[in-house]
């Protein structure tokens, strides 16, 4: 699944210090020659790659960024310290872009990759510098330049390690709480989340994955209804599903029927996708007693015809979450070692994700179809649902 993750920030580099106007001051000499010192140069902002970043949050926090001024220059010739360059880190694969112009001033492919953003000030020249034959005793002096100032777009493609399946209310938003620093709003009705949410999921500190949260499916979702339907598409670009099943649904329907209409969904929008590592998570687990738990999750399990991994979990507290994420990173970094190590399985992999594009694409242009069709007759539906680019939100 991809996402542009982007933050808009505001960089000034630092204003060139001051030249400085002084005279030398001595006892015994009366009229000291001038001895006003340059200023220093402002220091200048640099855009910094960094693997250990992934995501743009922190540069929603604050937005305005400046580095350092050059002090002015002083008597007795001394030189002004020039302002310290700020060297802001961005994920590895950033793209920057001046957003009032909308120029794109580089993409930071590698770590340690650096750009320059505002050019520092240059600095002022003291009254020294203007001494001369005729001139012994100047008092000419130049102001040290300002510093750029930028509008900046920072934009991140990021592609969703995991991917979140279920029901509209079945606990999405809720689990990528518990397991991130994201805070889609949660509540107690369906379609609360209205587009997706990524969730950067930390595990023993520095290794990390990320988590989609989409909008919930609903049964008929790759028939079109809904708001599933836009978003089953990005699945596709996910390793791992996780399909998240209410336990304690308010309505009539049983988690076993609940969990079946997702399965089929999948199944009917691409069979390759509906073969992609999944893993089921029965949510809700403290609304129910131990017994009515255990006879749902039985009911669940013979219904799916189950025999891949479940969990167990309760969303709102984080109970059973921190295990799952945990498997989760092995399974991930297993993969991409497996990735790494042979060409063969990259390739089937992304063989694999073209296969579940082309489905979806074929299913997406069905629906069209047949939507189309159905606007003839009626005169009053649009399309233009069906295929929209998702923007990342926090
Ligand atoms: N008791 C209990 N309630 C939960 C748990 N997890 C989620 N909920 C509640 O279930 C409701 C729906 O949670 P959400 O996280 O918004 O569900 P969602 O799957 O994101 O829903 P949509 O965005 O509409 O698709 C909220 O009222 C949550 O507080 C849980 O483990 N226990
Ligand atoms: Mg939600």
């Amino acid at each position: 699944m991809k996402f542009v993750d982007e933050a808009t920030i505001k960089v000034f580099a630092g204003k060139g210090g001051n030249g400085c106007l002084s005279f030398r001051r001595e006892k015994y000499i009366e009229k000291g020659g001038p001895d006003g010192g340059d200023g220093g140069d402002g220091g200048s902002v640099f855009m910094e790659a960094d693997e250990n970043l992934n995501t743009m949050v922190d540069y929603r926090f604050q937005r305005s960024y400046r580095a350092e001024s050059g002090e002015a220059g002083r008597g007795r010739n001394c030189t002004g310290k020039s302002g310290l360059d700020l060297v802001l880190k961005v994920p590895v694969g950033t793209t920057i872009i001046d957003e009032d112009s909308g120029e794109i001033l580089g993409d930071l492919s590698a770590h340690g990759e650096q750009l320059k953003v505002a050019q520092g000030g240059f600095h002022g020249l003291g009254n020294t510098r203007f001494k001369s034959s005729t001139n012994r005793a100047p008092r000419q002096t130049t102001p040290g330049s300002e510093g750029e100032a930028r509008n900046l777009k920072l934009e991140l493609k990021v592609l969703a390690d995991v991917g979140l399946l279920g029901l509209p209310n079945a606990g999405k938003s809720t689990f990528i709480r518990a397991v991130s620093a994201a805070t889609p709003k949660v509540a107690n009705y369906p379609f609360t989340t209205l587009v997706p949410n990524l969730g950067v999921v930390k595990v023993d500190g520095h290794r990390s994955f990320v988590v989609a949260d989409i909008p919930g499916l609903i049964e008929g979702a790759s028939e079109g209804a809904g708001l599933g339907v836009r978003f089953l598409k990005h699945l596709t670009r996910n390793r791992i599903l996780l399909h998240i099943v209410d336990m304690a649904p308010w309505d009539e329907i049983t988690p076993a029927e609940a969990a079946l209409s997702i399965v089929r969904e999948l199944e009917r929008f691409s069979p390759t996708l509906a073969g992609r590592p999944r893993w089921l998570v029965l949510n809700k687990a403290d609304l129910l007693d131990e017994e009515t738990f255990a006879e749902r999750r039985q009911e669940l399990l013979d219904t799916l015809g189950w025999e891949g991994p479940v969990y167990e979990i309760s969303a709102i507290s984080a109970t059973g979450t921190e295990r799952i994420c945990q498997d989760l990173m092995i399974h991930l970094e297993e993969q991409r070692e497996r990735e790494a190590a042979d060409p063969e399985v990259l390739a089937e992999e992304q063989a694999t994700q073209s296969r579940m594009q082309e489905e979806a694409r074929e299913r997406i242009a069905a629906l069209r179809a047949s939507r189309r069709q159905a606007a003839e007759d009626d005169d009053d539906s649009d399309d233009d649902d069906l295929d929209v680019e998702v923007e990342y939100v926090h």
